[in-house]
């Protein structure tokens, strides 16, 4: 639904994007992450059609977002992570105002700003000023503009941050809803614990790189299956000895009741020393993952993208 290859950019010496490849499947709610100047709003403008890129190719629905402007902008709803505040103008009339500029007007129009306030919880504010809302509500506002030409794909420059807790719990439960409602969203944010709740799928990007990408809880097993505790009654030495010299392993901590070490690989090599260590004739009494925070997990992750 969402697809960049080799994705470029410059910004005359500086290098944004260095070949970026994203694959955003139909349906997915797709968490962007990455720390400030990786490269998510400059990727997010691309395929929002605001920015040229200086190499590889940007795909909405099938259609290259450089070739195919008009048809890109009706499927794609996107909005900012900056937004600028219009004096005079109440919220309603913003809509309005920008139903006009997809041609819709009159009745139609009307149902859809009452529609659209409703579901961003903005029903009372409709003759407020735009610019005497709170930031999370203006923000709400943006987010019923980006969706007012009913497209299939959104694009959302950190939608979830902002200082006040309880507008991001707001926000994200409008974002759940959406979801609920079918729509393919791309969304941007340096804390990847913000959308863990809302994403499928997650890529992490780092430096203009993206260092990983796939749905969520592959990511995270991925990441988490390295840590590993082991303790046994008895053997310890001889234990320790076996994970020491493991392909692999590498011993963090060892005490005497128990040693912590870090294992390449995926379950079937943590399965492939258990056996050894069995084997071995070391009673295992415990064997298993530690649990890692989604934040660890996004810096160890975000950590190799930049030594690579
Ligand atoms: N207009 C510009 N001119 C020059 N450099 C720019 C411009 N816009 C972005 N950059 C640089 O490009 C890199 C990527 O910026 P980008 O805004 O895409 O990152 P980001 O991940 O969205 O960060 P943030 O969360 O801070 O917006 C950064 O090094 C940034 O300083």
């Amino acid at each position: 639904m969402i697809r960049t290859a080799g994705l470029v950019k410059n910004y005359g010496r500086v290098t944004a994007l260095r070949g970026i490849d994203l694959e955003v499947p139909a349906g997915a709610v797709y968490g962007f992450i990455g720390r400030n100047g990786a490269g998510k709003t400059t990727t997010l403008r691309i395929l929002a059609g605001l920015l040229v890129p200086d190499g590889g190719v940007a795909e909405i629905c099938g259609r290259d977002v450089v070739e195919n402007p008009r048809a890109v902008r009706a499927a794609v709803g996107y909005m900012p992570d900056f937004f600028g505040v219009y004096d005079g103008l109440r919220a309603g009339e913003y809509l309005l105002f920008y139903a006009a500029t997809y041609g819709i007007r009159g009745e139609r129009a009307a149902k859809l700003r009452d529609d659209l306030l409703e579901l961003v919880e903005l029903g009372d504010k409709r003759e407020d000023f735009v610019d005497t809302l709170s930031r999370g509500m203006q923000q709400r506002l943006c987010l019923a503009r980006s969706l007012i030409h009913d497209p299939p794909v959104l694009l959302l420059d950190e939608p979830a941050s902002g200082p006040d807790p309880m507008a991001r719990v707001k926000m994200r439960e409008i974002l759940k809803e959406l979801c609920r409602l079918g729509k393919t969203m791309l969304i941007s944010s340096h804390i990847l614990s913000e959308l863990a709740d809302l994403c499928t799928h997650i890529g992490i990007v780092t430096g203009g790189r993206l260092v990983r990408q796939g749905p969520l809880n592959e990511i995270l097993a991925g990441a988490a299956e390295r840590n590993i505790i082991m303790r046994c009654n008895e053997q310890l030495p001889e234990a320790v000895k076996l994970v020491a010299g493991w392909p692999g392993a590498e011993i963090v901590n060892a005490t005497k009741e128990q040693i912590e070490f870090r294992l390449a690989g995926g379950p079937a090599d943590m399965a492939g020393l258990l056996r050894a260590l069995i084997t071995l004739g070391v009673p295992v009494t415990h064997f298993a993952q530690t649990e890692q925070s989604l934040e660890e997990t996004f810096i160890q992750l975000a950590g190799e993208g930049n030594g690579a």
